[in-house]
């Protein structure tokens, strides 16, 4: 077994993640602790603006506009996330066989061959003195795969912990959302469309924090089921798994006109009812949902999402003892190992990739 170390800034802009897992890169050996570093107003005010000003890029290796200052941040937020970790745990980093390092998407086009995460893998391990696996989604979308979501392979490694009659669905809802499909051998997975970040968006304008706390606001909202239709009529709804996202892809869909509990309301339900529309695209109705990343903390979703799965079972990963919040984090320890190793990392079915492909750079420090 290999000590690991996971870490992940994920499409909610909202901080990092960082876990430790013990594992092989096949079975999960222990779960270790679990951290969590978020950025400044400040600095999500960079990242921000990084995305914005990444959204004409050609050239994977260009940093354009505030793009620099944003990989200067994010590569040194990682650092003081690890180093404050390790001092919290008392652990020595030679300890530490590998670090599993996503960094920030700041564009995802995996249509044009282009999937950008800023962060320098090899300054981080040279300022960690510990190896950093990085740039986990270009192998991927080299190949003709969408890059993304690359969670399933740990999906399937958490799923195999339990015993499990049937169908599973695992479901993460990040800034985006993604479902991971697991029925024996098989292994499907696609992003369904947004998770938190136009709720998150749109709270911020209204009423200048950038989260529906609790889904305090959309509980006491009504949905505007015509405006959700006209939403699912985009056609990304329409295809099949795989597919992926960039971030800001629904940006445009614009609720302004509602108030405050009724754009929240509206944007919850989209949510869930775009995770609930991609049952019907698998090949069976799976009957027991786990659902982790952020979006399983707002009681409002969660209850949303519950509805419109029944008669299926909606669980939070938190009530099986998986770490509901640092499983991505997790996931890229793991994928680090994997990496080492040579192991698959991707498969047609979850990314389209047209053969199982592992991925990732190793930095030694
Ligand atoms: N108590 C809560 N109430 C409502 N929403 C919450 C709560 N806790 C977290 N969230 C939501 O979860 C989001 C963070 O989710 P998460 O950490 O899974 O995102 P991420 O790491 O950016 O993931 P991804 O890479 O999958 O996009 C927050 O931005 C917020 O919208
Ligand atoms: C391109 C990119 O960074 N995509 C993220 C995003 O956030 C959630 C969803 O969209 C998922 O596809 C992916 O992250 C997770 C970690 C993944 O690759 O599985």
């Amino acid at each position: 077994m290999l000590t690991a170390i996971g870490l992940m800034s994920g499409t909610s802009l909202d901080g990092v993640d960082v876990a430790l897992i013990e594992t092989d890169g096949e079975r999960i050996g222990r779960f270790g602790p679990t951290a969590y570093r978020a950025y400044t107003g400040a600095e999500r005010d960079l990242l921000r603006r990084a995305l914005a000003d990444a959204a004409p890029m050609t050239d994977r290796d260009a940093r354009p506009g505030a793009s620099a200052d944003a990989e200067k941040l994010v590569t040194r937020a990682h650092a003081e996330a690890i180093e404050d970790f390790l001092q919290a745990n008392g652990l020595s980093r030679s300890h530490i066989d590998v670090v599993g390092f996503h960094g920030q998407t700041v564009l995802h086009r995996p249509e044009r061959k282009l999937t950008v995460q800023i962060g320098d893998g090899r300054a981080l391990a040279r300022t960690l003195g510990i190896p950093v696996v990085f740039d986990l989604r270009a192998a991927d979308v080299a190949a003709g795969g969408q890059g993304a979501p690359l969670v399933p392979v740990y999906h399937r490694a958490l799923v195999n912990m339990q015993n499990s009659d049937g169908p599973t669905v695992v479901v993460n809802i990040g800034g985006v959302a993604n479902i991971t499909y697991i029925d024996g051998d098989t292994l499907i997975a696609c992003d369904t469309g947004p998770g938190n970040a136009l709720l998150d968006d749109f709270m911020l304008r209204r009423t200048g924090e950038a989260v529906d706390r609790d889904g305090r606001a959309a509980a006491s909202g009504r949905i505007d089921e015509e405006w959700i239709s006209r939403a699912l009529s985009r056609p990304f709804f329409a295809l099949p798994p795989p597919k992926s996202l960039d971030r800001n892809d629904f940006a445009a869909l614009t609720i302004e006109g509602m108030s405050v509990q009724d754009g929240a309301a509206t944007l919850t339900a989209l949510t869930a009812v775009s995770i609930a529309a991609i049952a019907q695209m698998l090949p069976k109705l799976p009957a027991r949902w786990i659902v982790v990343g952020g979006g399983a903390s707002n009681p409002t979703l969660m209850t949303m999402l519950g509805k419109r799965l029944a008669p299926a079972t909606v669980v939070r990963g938190a009530d099986l003892g998986w770490s509901g919040d640092a499983v991505e984090a997790q996931a890229f320890a793991y994928m680090a190992v994997r990496s080492l190793k040579s192991l698959p990392l991707t498969f047609p079915g979850t990314t389209g990739v047209p053969a199982a492909l592992t991925g990732g750079v190793l930095a030694k420090p």
